[in-house]
Order: C-alpha cells, then sequence, then structure tokens
C-alpha cells in the first residue's frame, strides 16, 4: 500500500516570513516583490489574505505595521477571516529580525514548487486517462505549465551603468569584427542581411504575403541557405510546414538547392548536367541539419512544444513556420482576432523562450490584392504587428506584373517595420519552378544558372 503523503508546506515559514516584513516595514516588502513572491506561493489561505493586504498597501506606498495591514483586511472583509487581531499578533511575534528573509523567501517557492509539480503531474495523469482528448495537446499543455514554472526563480534583471556601459562595449566590440557583416544568421539575401542585420535570437520575423506570392518559397530559401551555406559551417534549422507535407517540400528544397526546374523534371527533360546537379543537391540535403514537420492541424501550445523538443533534440538555431493562420486555435470559441492574436503571441514568447529567432510566414488577405500591402492588411490581428520585431512583405508591383514570365518574376521585399533599424524596399527575384528567391539581377542580365555548390 502507498503510504499517505503530506502535501509539501511549511507553516512556520509562512509565518517567519510574513512576520520579518512586520518586522523590516516597507523595505522588507520590496524584497519580496522583487523576488515575486506572490500569495499564490502560502498554503494557508490566512496567509495569503494577510500577505495579499501587504501588497495592497506597498502598491499604494503605505507603511506596513499590524494597524494597517489590519485596516486593510477590515475594508477587503477579510480581517475575520484572518482571525482577527490574534493572528496579527501571532505573526509579528513570529521572528526578531527581517535578516533572514531571503531564506525563508527561497523556502516558501521551493514548497510552492513542489506543490505546483504535484498538481502538474497529477493533471496528466488526469488528461492521459481522458479519452476525449488528444495525447500531443495534453502533453504540449503540461509542457508549457512545468516550463512556466522553470521560469518562477526570479532573476536579476537590474543593470548599473557599469553593467550598461560592459554590454555596449561588448556589442560594439562584437560589431567592429564583424566589419558591417549582419550579427544574426545570414540569410542569403544580401540587401536584406544588411538593412535587416540577418536573422537574431529572441526575434520573430514576419514574411507576408497575399496567396502565391511565394511565401513558402521564402522560407525555403532561407532555411535552404542557412543549412546548406554557401559559405561557413551550416546552421540548424527547423521547418515547421503546416501546409506543405514533406515530400512536396523535399522536392522544392531539392530543386531550389540544384536551382533545376521542376516543370523539367517532372516532363522527364533534364540534361545530364543538371541531373548531375540534382544528385549533388541530394547528397548536400542528406548531410544538412534540416528538420521539417509536416503536421498539419497543431495549437500554438503545441507548436511550442515542438520546437523546444527540436532544439532539446537536434539544437536547431532558427525555426520557419509556414504560415501561421493555419493553426488551431487554441480556444475554438474565441473571436478570430482572439485566436490569431494568441498565434502571434505564442510566437513571440516561443522566440524568447528558446533564443532563436522565429521566422513565421503569414498570409494576407484578398483585399491587399493589387496595391502595396501596408501593416493594417495584418487585420485578423493587430497584435501581429505590435508583437513581430520586424515584417517583410513579399509583393509584386504592377510592372513585375506585367513582365512576369512562367519561369520568373520580380518581387519587392516591403520591410514595413524593424523595431531596430531603418525600413525600406528589397528588390529580390523569384525563380518560380525552382522556389528559389534571390537577390535581385540588377542588370536585367541572364538568370544565373548554376547550382548552389
Ligand atoms: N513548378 C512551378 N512552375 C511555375 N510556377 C510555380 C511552380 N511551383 C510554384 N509556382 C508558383 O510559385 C508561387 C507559389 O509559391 P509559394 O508556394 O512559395 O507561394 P505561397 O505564397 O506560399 O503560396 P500559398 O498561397 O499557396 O501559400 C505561385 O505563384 C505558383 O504559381
Amino acid at each position: 500500500m502507498t503510504p499517505t503523503r503530506k502535501i509539501p508546506y511549511s507553516i512556520e515559514v509562512e509565518q517567519a516570513l510574513l512576520g520579518a516584513v512586520f518586522v523590516g516595514g516597507e523595505e522588507a516588502m520590496l524584497e519580496c516583490c522583487e523576488a515575486c513572491v506572490c500569495s499564490t506561493w502560502f498554503y494557508n489561505t490566512r496567509h495569503q489574505l494577510v500577505f495579499e493586504a501587504m501588497l495592497a498597501l506597498i502598491g499604494k506606498g503605505e507603511p506596513i505595521d499590524e494597524i494597517t495591514v489590519g485596516d486593510k483586511l477590515k475594508s477587503t472583509g477579510n480581517f475575520e477571516a484572518v482571525g482577527g487581531d490574534a493572528t496579527l499578533l501571532e505573526l509579528s511575534n513570529a521572528v526578531d529580525t527581517s535578516s533572514h528573509l531571503p531564506y525563508y523567501i527561497e523556502s516558501l517557492r521551493k514548497t510552492w514548487l513542489r506543490r505546483q509539480l504535484i498538481e502538474q503531474g497529477n493533471r496528466l495523469i488526469e488528461s492521459a486517462y481522458d479519452a476525449t482528448k488528444e495525447p500531443e495537446e495534453s502533453l504540449g499543455t503540461i509542457q508549457n505549465a512545468v516550463y512556466a514554472l522553470g521560469e518562477s526563480k526570479a532573476e536579476n534583471h537590474l543593470s548599473d551603468g557599469h553593467d550598461l556601459a560592459r554590454m555596449a562595449g561588448m556589442q560594439a566590440d562584437v560589431m567592429l569584427k564583424r566589419k558591417g557583416e549582419p550579427m544574426g544568421l545570414c540569410t542569403g539575401l544580401d540587401d536584406f542581411d544588411k538593412m535587416v542585420g540577418g536573422l537574431l535570437p529572441k526575434k520573430t520575423y514576419i514574411f507576408a504575403a497575399r496567396p502565391g506570392m511565394g511565401k513558402s518559397a521564402i522560407g525555403i530559401t532561407i532555411a535552404r541557405n542557412l543549412v546548406v551555406p554557401r559559405r561557413g559551417s551550416a546552421i540548424p534549422a527547423g521547418y515547421l510546414s503546416l501546409e506543405m507535407g514533406s515530400e512536396e517540400l523535399s522536392m522544392r528544397l531539392a530543386c531550389n538547392l540544384s536551382r533545376v526546374d521542376y516543370n523539367m523534371l517532372k516532363e522527364g527533360d533534364l540534361s545530364p548536367t543538371k541531373r548531375t546537379d540534382f544528385n549533388q543537391a541530394l547528397t548536400a540535403i542528406d548531410r544538412a541539419p534540416i528538420y521539417i514537420d509536416d503536421s498539419s492541424s497543431l495549437t500554438p501550445l503545441q507548436v511550442r512544444a515542438k520546437v523546444r523538443s527540436m532544439k532539446h533534440r537536434y539544437g536547431i538555431k532558427v525555426i520557419f513556420i509556414d504560415y501561421l493562420t493555419l493553426m488551431e486555435p487554441t480556444d475554438k470559441k474565441a473571436s478570430r482576432e482572439q485566436q490569431v492574436a494568441d498565434m502571434s503571441r505564442q510566437m513571440k514568447a516561443m522566440s524568447k523562450e528558446l533564443e532563436i529567432p522565429v521566422a513565421v510566414m503569414c498570409q494576407l488577405g484578398r483585399d491587399a490584392q493589387g496595391r502595396r500591402p501596408k501593416q493594417s492588411d495584418l487585420r485578423e490581428s493587430g497584435s501581429i504587428e505590435q508583437d513581430a520585431d520586424v515584417i517583410a512583405f513579399i509583393h509584386r508591383d504592377e510592372e513585375a506584373e506585367e513582365s512576369e514570365s512562367m519561369r520568373f518574376g520580380k518581387r519587392t521585399l516591403i520591410i514595413e517595420k524593424q523595431r531596430n533599424g531603418p525600413v525600406g524596399d528589397i528588390p529580390l527575384t523569384f525563380l518560380k519552378p525552382m522556389s528559389l528567391f534571390e537577390n535581385y539581377a540588377r542588370e536585367d542580365g541572364p538568370v544565373q544558372e548554376e547550382c548552389a555548390f
């Protein structure tokens, strides 16, 4: 028989912490705030109420002592519930000094964390038994909850002048050493890398376009440039393709890398040189650190769980999501705007959590047709505009539309938003049957025919 186990908590530590705040007053309470102590960390409900009263007082800059805390509890109708003056007296006499407060805080956090782990463990067991739930959904939810628990230890985010000077100095050293080379991962699209500085960790990049403008192609091109670079070492990349299956994607990748026209391949009309190029591309892809997941219906939480696992298993340094609104909404009853806002927020949170750049493809509605797109075209949710660090529209202007051929088109990458740099237009060449974007040949010269190696 399993022995009955005691829920982890310590009334003595809770009393000592509250007692230390009574002794140390505002200063001690500020120390609690800095360590992100919340009332839910307390097991005892009375202690929760007392701590909430203390929080309310410090929030208004008012002093903290037995009288003020008692008055606050009376004003919220909780004075009797905590046990009145007797409890406040007991708490204020619990310790003589506030000097051990950091110890009480850490001890309180640990017992709270144990209770949370037990709760999440129980939830996991419950949802594993629940046949109405997809096990992946339960796993994603629990993974995120457990990750959030890991974040509960307050980190020091405060920097003084000394820290700031050191940080700016270090960044300047790196920039000077790079001699104008982008700080982030090079996409291979030179003007984009110059304007945006490549893809940086913890940043979200939106590539948005109307249907058929080349969203997937730009994702494939950048991913390919990273995993099979022209120079330097390969950068492991993840690709979540909610739209296209991995078979189609593998062919696009091979055509992109070998510069083989897919239509010629389909017609069985490939020169021996091109056949060799294609085979070489297959060899390069075979060794490339690219990880594609083509699950088609994932919620934002499941996306995060998958990408987290890609990072842990394969060490990916960047993730591509093709495309945002194909995700399954977490809350099916919420408005579309709220659903998309949740997707966008989760992608931003993921870039911060995993410390990698997140490149998100985004579909624009038909009403953006026939004109230059603008930020408000990301209308399904204003939060995409807000959350993204860089927003780039893939646009085909009127002139380009007229000169477009079956194989070849000109596109403008409109950098519409950049938090830390200029905005502007970047011309690109789109080689359609190769799913390939490249730097625009300004001289209108012939399309380069050689492959990437
Ligand atoms: N084999 C091919 N030959 C010629 N053009 C092609 C070929 N394959 C794709 N295209 C063109 O490339 C464009 C599609 O590229 P891509 O799939 O990258 O765009 P997208 O914006 O992701 O499209 P979607 O709306 O399907 O998400 C379309 O204009 C399509 O006509």
